[in-house]
């Protein structure tokens, strides 16, 4: 088991982690998902051993891990880190490269495995080019197989999947967690993309200014994301008024607001929510309509393009409503 107590680390003044705790039980699957500079990549690094911490400890299987001034080479061997820049050999073909940390006492298993590996992220037919001569997501590739090649303990991902194509990323994203979890890897996975965050992870924290805002299941932080901050980080939000959505009663505090995704408004005959359409951006499966309620701009799907100017009236589902509602007044 990871478990990560109470560390804090800086690079000058601020701290770019601050009390940050979290466990992972073997073979899970954890992803950190946060905006850009929140501490991801920091957090990352911290658990490989590469920074010194101020406070806290970081223990793996009970085995303290250390940083630098205590470790002469930082970074253990059961544990992989992919950084965002991949550490490639860039003269040595891509064999060679996801091979590099395997045993050369048995070649045939040494083949094999780069073999299967190499199928994995789909480079079998560049497996005698060199690095150099890959596009940054062929590279991205070569740098996730070599990873994986020795069968980590747990397995440290920093963005893994950022310079690949849409094309291949959901394949690859498929075969790597079912990968790991064949082979009850436990896997830490940074990542801004949503579908990385909420897929594939069997818990999500979300970090904000190197603080754990939120730990949960990617399910119950979807559905209940409690801040716009958390909701935002899995696309376009608005805040709404619940007495707008709701009928009479019941409607919460003043002041209160609940977070709906794009997705849940719908266009209906009457409702409170009395919005001037602005502008409509296609989206592929749908167009995304820029709206006006009194001032304040409200994101929503709709099949088809709207008219500027048009009025049309927004509801969402009062059952998801009352649940957001009940969970913001419980947690605060
Ligand atoms: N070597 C460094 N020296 C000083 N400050 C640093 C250093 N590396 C990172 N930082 C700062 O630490 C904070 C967290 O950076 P980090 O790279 O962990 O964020 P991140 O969430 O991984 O961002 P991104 O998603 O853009 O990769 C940022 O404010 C960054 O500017």
């Amino acid at each position: 088991m990871l478990e990560v107590q109470d560390i804090s680390f800086r690079f000058t003044e601020n701290p770019v982690l601050d009390a940050v705790s979290f466990k992972a039980e073997p073979g899970q699957i954890i992803s950190v998902i946060g905006e850009s500079g929140s501490g991801k990549s920091t957090l990352l690094r911290a658990v490989y051993g590469l920074h010194d911490l101020e406070q806290g400890e970081i223990r793996w299987k009970g085995k303290k891990i250390l940083g630098p001034a205590y470790n002469l080479v930082p970074g253990e061997s059961y544990i992989k880190y992919l950084a965002q820049d991949f550490d490639l050999m860039p003269y040595t073909t891509v064999s060679e490269n996801v091979g590099k940390f395997l045993s050369n006492f048995y070649p045939e298993e040494k083949k094999r495995r780069i073999d299967e590996l190499l199928e994995m992220v789909e480079l079998t037919e560049y497996a005698n080019s060199r690095p150099g001569n890959l596009s940054g997501g062929q590279q991205q590739r070569v740098a996730l197989a070599r990873a994986m090649a020795l069968k980590p303990e747990l397995l440290l991902l920093d963005e893994p999947f950022s310079h690949i194509d849409s094309f291949r990323k959901s394949k690859l994203r498929r075969d790597l967690f079912a990968f790991l979890r064949k082979k009850q890897i436990t896997c830490i996975i940074a990542t801004h993309d949503s579908v990385d965050a909420l897929a594939h992870a069997d818990k999500t924290l979300v970090i904000k200014d190197g603080r754990i805002v939120r730990e949960d299941s990617p399910q119950r932080l979807y559905q209940n994301p409690g801040s716009s901050y958390t909701a935002s980080l899995f696309g376009e939000v608005n805040e709404i008024r619940p007495d707008l959505l709701l009928p009479p009663g019941n409607n919460g505090q003043p002041g209160d607001k609940v977070l709906v995704y794009t997705h849940e408004l719908h266009v209906a005959e009457q409702s409170h929510l009395k919005v001037r359409v602005k502008e409509s951006y296609f989206e592929g499966g749908h167009y995304l309509i820029r709206g006006l309620y009194h001032g304040q701009v409200l994101f929503f799907d709709h099949p088809v393009p709207l008219p500027p100017e048009k009025i049309i009236y927004l509801k969402a589902d009062e059952k998801i409503v009352k649940e957001r509602l009940n969970h913001k007044n419980k947690t605060g």
